[in-house]
């Protein structure tokens, strides 16, 4: 599995965190930054990542800003991705078994690094389960090749 990994200025420290797990976990990622401590546009890091993951450059994405709200929404502008915010264990396990989310998005100033990393360890680690969920994503599938 390959991981793209972002954050704004608003989600660095929270990044760091997942890197850092991500290296424990034996993942393999590549980080698309931000590098710096001053203010940066979220679509500037959520779009060119969601691509990647939408094209199958990566497997899977993380994306943190200060809320995830940012992030998660500019990447769910992308066809083919299923970004899910999440902010408790729960809903990490069952977005990647209902929803198939490809994408994660958290933010920074919502939670701690404890709370965020068992939610990137249980997204990472849970399948999909497929069944009565594929009729549900096949609907979003088509509706995205009629109308974007
Ligand atoms: O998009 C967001 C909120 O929905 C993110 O949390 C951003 O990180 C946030 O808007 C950045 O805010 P700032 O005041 O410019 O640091």
């Amino acid at each position: 599995m390959k991981i793209a990994l972002a954050s704004d200025h608003g989600g660095i420290h929270l990044r760091e965190e997942i890197r850092s797990l991500l290296e424990e976990m034996g993942i393999e990622y590549e980080d698309f930054g931000c590098d710096c401590e001053t203010s940066v546009d979220y679509p500037d890091y959520a779009l060119p990542v969601a691509e990647k993951v939408a094209n199958g450059e990566f497997d899977k994405g993380i994306l943190i800003c200060g809320t995830g709200i940012g992030m998660s929404i500019a990447a769910n502008k992308v066809r083919g991705i299923r970004c899910a915010l999440v902010h408790d264990v729960f809903s990490a396990k069952a977005t990647r078994e209902h929803n198939d989310s490809n994408m994660l998005a958290m933010g920074e100033r919502v939670i701690g690094a404890g709370l965020a990393r068992e939610i990137a360890k249980e997204w990472l680690t849970t399948e999909y389960a497929g069944g009565r969920h594929a009729n549900r994503l096949n609907k979003i599938s088509e509706f995205e090749n009629k109308h974007l």
